[in-house]
């Protein structure tokens, strides 16, 4: 192949080879093949040693040449079916293990989450072209070969008979060349209508009477039918049109703009700006809704100084605004003669080091008391679900500024790290990390609390752009599971927070299961809480006003209008 035939524009790996280190010999390094490669036979064009004695009367074979990005986007692939793996911590870890860098580091990126986001799109296509085998009885190694293929082809714009070729040579040396001639025959049918017609073709028959634009929307676009009824039905109970659905969709399909948060008191916005253009050469500019935000058009972040310092992170503006939203909402006077420990955290402290056997006054403790003068009965803040941490910093900033503390709690221990991470440059005294699962928090601390965030573990439909394997591993019996999970700590939440203060509750879902549903019952069951207007409250703290935003009281963020993840957001108020 010439550097010239495998361009991928859409990738910006300009010309499209694969340079210096972005060549593989063909052996199956890593490929869990553990057959030391492709054989031999059939792979290659024979080459004759040059008068070396016995070598002349046994000719070499050369092992066909892989191109290290497609190698390393088809061993992500294969890791995300066999086991469960997440392509964005496998890929990183291949890349830089491999030495891939720079475009060709691109190209692998975009080929392994492009095709993965577009499985279900290219699954369609394919089913046309193997003369009516269907797809499951291919090998599944075979498969994902097909459709890397048809991602170059249809979603890359790699001249087709580079993709083919390209494609054939990593089947070779992944799977033999038994499967080769069958690669070659179906991608090439592929190529043989452009996406536009593809989009027509598979939209026809997943819909042949023009009647079901769920199934077609699903097909066309990659998503499980009950992902694309579930979206339908929540842009409709916002409010929105139904034929916003299309534009949903293919936002799910677009990878996330580089959004960072300049935590406040810890980094200022123009300051990490000039850091970005003097570190990575990007211009950011400010976020369209969060006072904090900032929009590279790329760029690594977690290599800026302030990243690295927590200063600063990479985080989504709709999760900037929710948490921005908790800290601005209207709390009510504590009760007169309410009794309660001045500073709520203190007893995080106790159940935290009884966790962990350890003695409240240890040395890695915080000294909460060092905390600035706290504002009364706007003092003790609590995130109930803070890992991997990306709130639990901007709120432990938040605090910090108006004297308040934060409890960041979080079930499981390694994430609980994270968080000691995130919140590591906030001045020590404000944010107590706690391990500990939340759903016993509102037992152990009841009414202890000022702000308390609930951002609930949920299927994370609303930020597929992120995770390019999720739609696929989903299922609507997950529903079920977290729907109690969800229910509970919110009631957690409820019984942790004083009268007069707010809870938010909070998904990167829109289904309206773990949204609306989980609210609504709250309030039937709970009694002791009133519905807050967050509409009201994120337009008081916006840049400028999110369109769309309705009449409340939940706010419904929205990837194709508001460019952000579906964040979903409630507020409640302790009666
Ligand atoms: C949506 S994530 C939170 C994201 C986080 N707020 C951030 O901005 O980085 C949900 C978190 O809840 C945690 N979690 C799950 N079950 C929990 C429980 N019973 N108690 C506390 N945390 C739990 C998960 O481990 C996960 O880290």
């Amino acid at each position: 192949m010439s550097p010239a035939d495998s361009g991928s524009r859409g990738s910006g790996r300009g010309d499209g080879g694969s340079r210096g280190a972005g060549r593989a010999d063909g052996g199956a390094r890593g490929t869990g093949r553990g057959d030391g490669g492709p054989r031999a036979s059939g792979s290659g064009p024979r080459r004759q040693g040059p008068g070396r004695g016995s070598d002349q009367s046994r000719p070499r074979r050369r092992r066909p040449k892989v191109d290290a990005p497609r190698l390393a986007a088809y061993e992500v692939l294969r890791q995300v079916a066999g086991s469960d793996a997440y392509a964005n911590l496998v890929l990183p870890n291949l890349l830089r293990d491999r030495d891939i860098t720079g475009r060709d580091a691109g190209f692998a990126t975009e080929l392994a989450y492009g095709t993965l986001r577009l499985q279900g799109r290219y699954d369609a296509v394919l089913s046309q072209c193997t003369n009516g085998r269907p797809l499951s009885a291919l090998d599944p190694e075979v498969l994902d070969l097909l459709r890397l293929g048809a991602h170059q082809i249809l979603g890359m714009r790699v001249p087709a008979h580079a993709a083919v070729s390209e494609t054939v040579a990593l089947t070779r040396t992944v799977a033999g060349p038994a499967p080769a001639g069958l690669v070659n025959a179906v991608l090439r049918a592929v190529a043989r209508t452009d996406l536009a017609g593809w989009l027509e073709r598979i939209g026809e028959v997943a819909d042949p009477d023009g009647t079901n634009q769920v199934a077609r929307l699903s097909a066309t676009t990659s998503h499980p039918e009950w992902i694309t009824r579930a979206l339908r039905q929540s842009l409709l109970a916002d409010g929105r049109p139904a034929d916003e659905l299309g534009d949903l969709l293919d936002a799910d399909n677009e990878p996330p703009r580089v959004t960072l948060v300049a935590r406040p008191g810890l980094v200022a916005p123009q300051d990490l700006a000039e850091e970005i253009a003097r570190e990575s050469g990007q211009t950011a500019v400010p976020g369209r809704w969060s006072p904090f935000a900032l929009v590279a058009a790329g760029g690594d972040p977690s290599r800026l100084p302030s990243v690295r310092r927590a200063r600063a992170g990479a985080q989504d503006e709709g999760s900037q605004l929710v948490a921005l939203a908790l800290a601005a909402a209207p709390l009510a006077p504590p009760d007169e003669g309410e009794q309660r420990p001045t500073a709520g955290v203190d007893d995080a402290d106790r159940a935290t080091a009884r966790q962990a056997g350890e003695s409240p006054s240890g040395a890695d403790q915080p000294h909460l008391s060092q905390a600035g003068e706290r504002p009364a009965g706007d003092r003790a803040w609590l995130d109930l679900c803070a890992g991997p941490g990306g709130k639990a910093a901007l709120l432990g900033a938040l605090a910090h500024e108006r004297g308040a503390t934060l409890l960041a709690n979080e079930v499981a221990p390694h994430r609980a790290g994270l968080v000691r991470g995130s919140v590591s440059a906030v001045p020590d005294g404000t944010v107590q990390v706690r391990v500990g699962d939340g759903r016993d928090l509102g037992e152990e601390m009841p009414g202890r609390f000022d702000r308390v965030l609930v951002d609930a573990p949920c299927t994370g439909l609303g930020a597929l752009r992120r995770r390019p394997e999720s739609r696929w591993r989903r299922t609507p019996a997950d529903l079920t599971q977290l729907g109690a999970l969800q229910r509970s700590l919110l009631a957690s939440a409820v019984e942790a927070t004083r009268v007069g203060g707010v809870v938010a509750y909070v998904t990167c879902s829109p289904h309206l299961a773990e949204t609306r549903t989980v609210v609504e019952d709250a309030l039937r069951r709970l009694g002791d809480v009133e519905l807050l207007d967050a509409a009201a409250v994120v337009r008081s703290i916006a840049v400028t006003e999110p369109p769309g935003l309705g009449d409340g009281p939940f706010v419904q963020l929205w990837p194709h209008a508001h460019g952000t993840d579906a964040m979903f957001l409630a507020l409640l108020r302790r009666t």
